[in-house]
């Protein structure tokens, strides 16, 4: 009996306290900052139980545009005591990322995403400062300037060969046509060479699947909020999550710390290939002690995450465009055919064919492989249009709803390429923020030049060689990798087959030279 009145005196004492904080929450601290307008949130939650699917940045960055006639294009939400603003409005990005680029260019120290990269050791997650300036100079000497292009051409040729040659093997396997999972044809072409890239050697294909499944992970994981992040004794609610980071961390150590023994052992002879991103990273190490081994395997996987997830899923957009829209792929099929002929279309090639250019950046804004960035944290408080940032803020920069801006594109949801054979869009935004499929400012996407050039050269020779169309009679997509919201998968012209990515390809009979 006693232990029953204790408990509930315990109860009745925990409720007033609450409602006195949540007084004080609401009346007295949120007034006093003017931070965009949001849902007002709860103490100690934030806004986790009034947005739904606030965990899914996809589905959350969705419905904040929901919101959009009550609070505005900028607004605020909580989780725990930490501010989580989303920029839905393209001018305010413009002037947070150009303008005020000292201020928004730094990531948030997550640990979700600190256990995935021992310590923030990739460029992508690693916050502003002294290592980010270094390992992402040397990523762009080593991997993205025309010199280091050309030196990779051959291996990229031969990935694209490589998905070539496989789709006609399963053709002629099965007797004239194939059901072709565009992602796991490209996926793992462009593993083995982004690992040339790395380390100058190719791998067994046991490693290949082991590297996807990693790489699926992490895209998982970039794709999720973590409470734990934010309200620490959260994190024992995710264990299981942190678990499996960690397994998968040790298994990308178990596949590289052995490679790059093997480099450091025999750099200078001619038994390795010079000039690889491994050896320029252990040549980093001589100089920043900060960079361990284990630190460069983090380095090498996020190549082999960046060069293949962004550039798979703009193929499959892409391919599953063309196989319904017979208008748009004639129109590419007699560009191809005026430049190349019958031969096959390569580097070179691209600067003459401006309908795939634009074909291409209308694939990019209608379906950004990235609906946003990874989240910014603000380097310092700062003052934006009208509102005060605070330092620990977390933004979200929304990419899709930029680029279904009505006020900057006409007709946004119509697919259209000639658009940009009409104007001139600089993708990267350092005058406007209309079209950013690759991020803008500091930490603009260093791979969008070779991103831009493998879409192009995978979409040409995948026309060029097949014939495609949907394939109706497979399940729906149980692809958890496709980050596109529902409400994107909906403008496209048939919104299940665009998500599944598997078509049904078919030599492609030779057609008649337009004159
Ligand atoms: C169609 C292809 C691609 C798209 C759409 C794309 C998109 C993006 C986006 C949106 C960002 C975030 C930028 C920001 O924070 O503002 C990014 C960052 C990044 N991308 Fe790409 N990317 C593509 C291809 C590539 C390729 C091929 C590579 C490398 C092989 C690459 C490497 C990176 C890296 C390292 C970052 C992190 C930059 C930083 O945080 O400083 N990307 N990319």
């Amino acid at each position: 009996m006693d232990q029953l009145v204790g408990l509930v005196a315990a109860a009745i004492i925990c409720g007033i306290v609450y409602s006195i904080l949540l007084e004080w929450w609401l009346k007295v601290w949120l007034p006093s900052k003017r931070l965009p307008p949001g849902p007002k949130p709860w103490p100690l939650v934030g806004s986790l139980f009034q947005v739904r699917s606030m965990l899914h940045v996809a589905n959350f960055l969705k419905a904040t545009q929901k919101l959009e006639s009550k609070y505005g294009k900028t607004l605020t939400f909580w989780i725990g005591q930490r501010p989580v603003i989303v920029i839905n409005d393209p001018q305010l990005a413009h002037e947070a990322l150009i303008k005020q680029g000292a201020s928004f260019c730094s990531r948030c120290m997550f640990s979700s995403v600190g256990a995935l990269t021992r310590g923030f050791c990739t460029v992508n997650s690693s916050p502003q400062g002294p290592f980010l300036s270094s390992i992402r100079r040397n990523m762009i000497t080593s991997v993205f300037t025309p010199k280091a292009l050309n030196k990779w051409e051959v291996q990229r040729e031969a990935a694209i060969e490589d998905v070539i040659v496989q789709i006609r093997q399963s053709i002629t396997e099965n007797g004239g046509w194939a059901r072709v999972n565009i992602t796991t044809v490209i996926r793992p072409a462009f593993y083995k060479y982004a690992l040339y890239l790395c380390f100058g050697m190719y791998v067994e294909e046991k490693v290949l699947m082991q590297i996807d499944e990693i790489v699926n992970a992490r895209a998982r994981s970039v794709w999720s909020i973590y409470v734990g992040d934010y309200i620490p004794a959260w994190k024992l609610v995710e264990w299981k999550h942190r678990r499996n980071v960690t397994r998968l961390q040790q298994e990308v150590e178990d596949i590289m710390l052995p490679l790059i023994r093997r480099i450091r052992e025999l750099k200078g002879s001619d038994e390795i290939i010079p000039g690889t991103y491994a050896e320029s990273l252990l040549n980093l190490q001589d100089t920043d002690p900060r960079l361990r081994d284990e630190g460069i395997t983090c380095l090498c996987s996020e190549m082999l995450t960046a060069s293949s997830l962004s550039v798979t899923s703009a193929v499959r957009s892409g391919m599953s465009v063309l196989s319904e829209n017979q208008e748009v792929r004639e129109k590419l099929l007699d560009e191809i055919d005026r430049v190349v002929g019958n031969k096959p279309v390569e580097e070179s090639h691209l600067t003459q064919m401006p309908y795939l250019a634009a074909f291409e950046k209308e694939i990019l804004r209608m379906y950004p492989p990235a609906i946003t960035p990874p989240p910014y944290a603000v380097v310092e408080a700062c003052k934006l249009g009208n509102y005060d940032i605070p330092k620990n803020a977390v933004i979200y920069f929304h990419i899709h709803a930029y680029h279904q801006d009505p006020t900057a594109w006409p007709d946004p949801t119509e697919f259209r390429p000639e658009r940009f054979l009409e104007e001139e869009v600089d993708m990267s935004c350092k005058k406007e923020v209309k079209l950013m499929p690759f991020g803008a400012g500091r930490r603009i996407c260093p791979g969008m030049n070779l991103g831009l050039m493998e879409v192009s050269i995978l979409i040409a020779r995948l026309l060029q060689n097949f014939e495609w169309s949907q394939d109706d009679m497979t399940a729906p997509s149980t692809d958890t990798n496709d980050s596109r919201p529902a409400a994107l998968s909906a403008l496209a012209p048939s919104s299940e087959s665009l998500r599944r990515g598997i078509m049904i390809a078919r030599i492609r009979q030779a057609r008649k030279q337009p004159s």
